[in-house]
C-alpha cells in the first residue's frame, strides 16, 4: 500500500476543481493520518460530493495534489442494483471488481467476504435477500462490500441519508467501532454535524467562497462555525448519556432572517430552550 510520510494516509495540496468558468473549490488542503476519521460538512451544492470523488481519483483536479492510497473501499450517496441478490453475494462483488478478466472468485474471495460481514456485526445478514433489508442494513451490508476490497481507506458518500433514528445509530455503531480499533482511515459527508461530533477526529468545513476550515472535529465543530456554515443559528449541547456525556447540536428553525441566537429572544418569540436534568448548554 502506499504510504504517505509521517503516518499520514491521505493528502490533498491546494487542490482546486472547476466545471469550465464556474470554480468548486480552491486552495483546499488536508491530511488525515491513518486511523483517523475525517467528516467533511456543508450545505447542498458546496462540493462535498466533488471532493469525495476528487479523492478517489475520478474527478481530475484542475490545480494541486492529490496523495492517496490506490485501493480505495467506496460507499456512493446512491446505490443501485442487487436488489435480487444474497447480501454475500453483493460483499462478494467487491472482491470479483479486483479479479482478472475471466476469473471467477475462489473460496478465500468468499472468505474475505465473510470476514468483512463480520468485521461489521452483520454475518447473520448473508444468506438474506439484499432488496429485503432495511436502510440501515443495506448501509452495513455496503460498507462491508467496501471493506471486502481490503482498503485500508473507506469513502463514504452521505452513510446515514434517508436512515431514520434506530438506523442511523446502527451505522454509526459500525463507524464507531472502526474508529476504536484504528483499523482503517474513514472519510465521510454528512448533514448531521451531530454524526461528526460523534465520530470525526478531524473536519473539512466547506463554506461559501474559497472558504474551506479544516481541523480537530470538537473544536472545529462550534456554535459559531456551524452557524457560520449552514447561516442559521445552532446550539451545540452537552447531553448526559449514560455515564458519558454527548455532544450534539440543536438548530433553532424559525430564527435564520433574524439571526437572533439569545435565550431571551427565543422566548419571547415562545419557543422554549431545550433543557432537562443533565443537559446543559455549551456556549462556544
Ligand atoms: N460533472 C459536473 N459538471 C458540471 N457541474 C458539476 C459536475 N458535478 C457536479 N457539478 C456541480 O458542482 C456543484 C457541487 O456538487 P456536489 O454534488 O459536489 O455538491 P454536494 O456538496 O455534494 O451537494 P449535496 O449536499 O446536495 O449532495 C453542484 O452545483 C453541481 O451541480
Amino acid at each position: 500500500m502506499h504510504t504517505t510520510d509521517h503516518g499520514i494516509h491521505v493528502r490533498m495540496c491546494k487542490a482546486e476543481v472547476r466545471f469550465g468558468p464556474r470554480c468548486i473549490f480552491r486552495d483546499l488542503s488536508f491530511a488525515v493520518p491513518r486511523g483517523e476519521t475525517m467528516a467533511i460538512l456543508g450545505p447542498n451544492g458546496r462540493g462535498k460530493t466533488t471532493l469525495l470523488k476528487a479523492l478517489l481519483g475520478s474527478q481530475r483536479l484542475t490545480q494541486g495534489r492529490r496523495e492517496a492510497p490506490r485501493l480505495i473501499g467506496y460507499v456512493p450517496q446512491h446505490h443501485h442494483g442487487g436488489e435480487n441478490h444474497h447480501c454475500i453475494d453483493v460483499v462478494l462483488m467487491a472482491r470479483a471488481a479486483l479479479l482478472p478478466m475471466f476469473s471467477v472468485p475462489s473460496r478465500h474471495d468468499r472468505d474475505l467476504a465473510l470476514r468483512a460481514l463480520d468485521h461489521v456485526g452483520a454475518r447473520h445478514l448473508a444468506q438474506q435477500c439484499f432488496g429485503s433489508l432495511s436502510g440501515g442494513e443495506r448501509q452495513i451490508v455496503l460498507l462491508a462490500r467496501a471493506l471486502a476490497t481490503g482498503a485500508e481507506l473507506l469513502v463514504l458518500d452521505e452513510p446515514a441519508a434517508a436512515l431514520d433514528l434506530a438506523n442511523q445509530d446502527l451505522l454509526l455503531g459500525v463507524l464507531f467501532e472502526l474508529r476504536r480499533q484504528r483499523s482503517h482511515t474513514v472519510i465521510f459527508t454528512t448533514h448531521h454535524p451531530q454524526h461528526a461530533l460523534y465520530l470525526a477526529d478531524k473536519a473539512l468545513l466547506m463554506h461559501e467562497g474559497d472558504n474551506v476550515r479544516f481541523g480537530m472535529a470538537s473544536e472545529l465543530l462550534s456554535e459559531s462555525e456551524l452557524s457560520q456554515l449552514y447561516g442559521m443559528p445552532l446550539r451545540r449541547l452537552q447531553v448526559q448519556a449514560g455515564e458519558y456525556q454527548q455532544s450534539t447540536v440543536f438548530p433553532l428553525f424559525g430564527l435564520r432572517k433574524q439571526n437572533c441566537q439569545c435565550p431571551h429572544e427565543i422566548s419571547r418569540r415562545g419557543i422554549t430552550p431545550a433543557s432537562s436534568p443533565g443537559t446543559q448548554r455549551s456556549f462556544q
